[in-house]
């Protein structure tokens, strides 16, 4: 089986995101972390390959080098289509790099139009006469007018792109999309015909989004957010059972935290109040040298192998302010992602074959220490946030890596509950 649909999301939790995306509309899912070489192995048997970038910040000519390695790859290993993911906030000012970026995919695939949207129902992000939408505020009132890297004063969709390409850019509008499928088709031609190279279309529901999917098929490029690559993946026929779902169900089950947001902290709470073993990691005393790695897991070996365990170093913000007052910022952070790192392989070695990480930066060092260069995605727990696995270089791994403010409090508990009845 060759892959159809190859993926370039441009940072890891949009990854995740739309990784996910894909495997709800019944494809084969695999995800790679970080732009892809030559010794980069895909699983077997995949319908999509999620490529994940750290390139949304990123300046223009430095986003399009990496998407256009990313391409490459994907196309030699066959795939016919790529879904440029972008955030369902767009996340990107006048001089962001979707327009650069999505060019250069055009340009490389030979062809002269794409189509956008980047709605998102489910999180409230929908498009209508090209404006987005959060909720019910327009982009430009919402919260991500504030966005520390890439504030959001501007709703319009054809604005804010024509301001980074110098092609032409135009809407498909709502009315269009309800008529449906061949409707889309016939507009797209017809800006094609005018020499339109972007055309963002509107979207409210994931119906439009599914009616969008099905008239992307055959356009080599597509972009938008996990919205649309969903729409379009159902326009896909689907092909037996997933290998994910073979993830292993035995062996023993950890948290490792280092995500410090809301979410994080309550599902840490939330774990705690269950009576389940928790361990907080201390940051400092490892830091004048204690060997806080050997006493976790002294401690990990005592406990009772039925239960899942957690190790944290998540902090609330005044805990975090006095470690980092001490150690400095990135010092902080990188002793924290070296200690994650090294307890996932530990606790990897001990036999834990189920593991949930929190936090995007600890998802990095983690799969880093592990080795783990792509992954299967299985199903969600809770939106966004997918089971995934790791094959045969770890010994068969079901892994999770959530992004800070994803999944419901009490993710921890209900995701390694669900398997621990079968692990006794
Ligand atoms: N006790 C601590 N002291 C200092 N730094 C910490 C501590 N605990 C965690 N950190 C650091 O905080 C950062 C948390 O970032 P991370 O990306 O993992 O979580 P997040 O921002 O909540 O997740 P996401 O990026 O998915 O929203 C990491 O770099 C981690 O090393
Ligand atoms: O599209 C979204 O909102 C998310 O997948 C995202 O990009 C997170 O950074």
């Amino acid at each position: 089986m060759t892959l159809r649909i190859g993926c370039i999301a441009d940072d890891f939790t949009g990854g995740t995101d739309v990784a996910a995306a894909f495997r709800r509309a019944g494809l084969r899912t695999a995800l790679v972390f970080g732009a892809p070489d030559s010794t980069t192995e895909l699983p077997a048997d995949c319908d999509v390959a999620v490529v994940a970038l750290k390139s949304r910040s990123a300046p223009a000519d430095e986003a399009v080098a990496d998407s256009l390695t990313a391409q490459r790859w994907l196309h030699a290993k066959g795939a016919a289509q790529i879904y440029l993911k972008y955030c369902s906030t767009f996340d990107s000012t006048p001089r962001g790099n979707i327009g650069p970026v999505t060019d250069a995919l055009l340009q490389a695939a030979g062809t002269a139009v794409t189509l956008h949207c980047p709605a998102s129902p489910p999180n409230g992000r929908t498009v209508y006469q090209g404006h987005l939408f959060v909720h019910d505020q327009l982009l430009s009132d919402s919260p991500l007018r504030h966005h520390p890297l890439t504030p959001m004063t501007d709703s319009a969709l054809v604005r804010l792109l024509s301001a980074q390409t110098p092609h032409r850019v135009a809407l498909i509008d709502w009315p269009t999309v309800r008529r449906g499928v061949d409707a889309v088709r016939e507009a797209l031609s017809a800006h094609r015909q005018a020499g339109v190279r972007h055309v963002i279309a509107d979207a409210l529901t994931d119906d439009d989004l599914a009616v969008l999917g099905a008239a992307a098929l055959e356009l080599p490029v597509v972009a938008g957010a996990a919205g649309l690559a969903e729409g379009l993946g159902r326009a896909y026929p689907t092909a037996g059972p997933d290998p994910a779902d073979a993830l292993p169900r035995q062996g023993r089950a950890a948290v490792l935290a280092g995500s410090c947001s809301a979410r994080t902290l309550e599902q840490i709470a939330q774990f705690y109040a269950a009576g389940l073993p928790s361990l907080h990691l201390d940051v400092l005393a490892a830091a004048t040298g204690r060997d806080v790695i050997g006493e976790a897991m002294t401690w990990y070996d005592a406990q009772d192998p039925k239960l899942p365990v957690l190790v944290y170093a998540s902090a609330s913000p005044d805990e975090l302010a006095a470690v980092q007052a001490q150690l400095g910022v990135s010092e902080a952070a990188a002793q924290v992602e070296e200690l994650l790192g090294t307890l996932a392989s530990r606790l990897v070695e001990r036999g834990v074959r189920r593991l949930l990480v929190a936090g995007g930066e600890t998802s990095g060092a983690v799969t880093t220490a592990l080795g783990i260069r792509a992954v299967l995605v299985a199903d969600e727990a809770d939106p966004g946030v997918p089971w995934t696995y790791a094959g045969a270089a770890t010994g068969g791994l079901a892994l999770m890596l959530k992004s800070g403010n994803f999944g419901a409090p009490d993710l921890f508990t209900r995701a390694l509950s669900a398997t621990a009845e079968e692990a006794k």
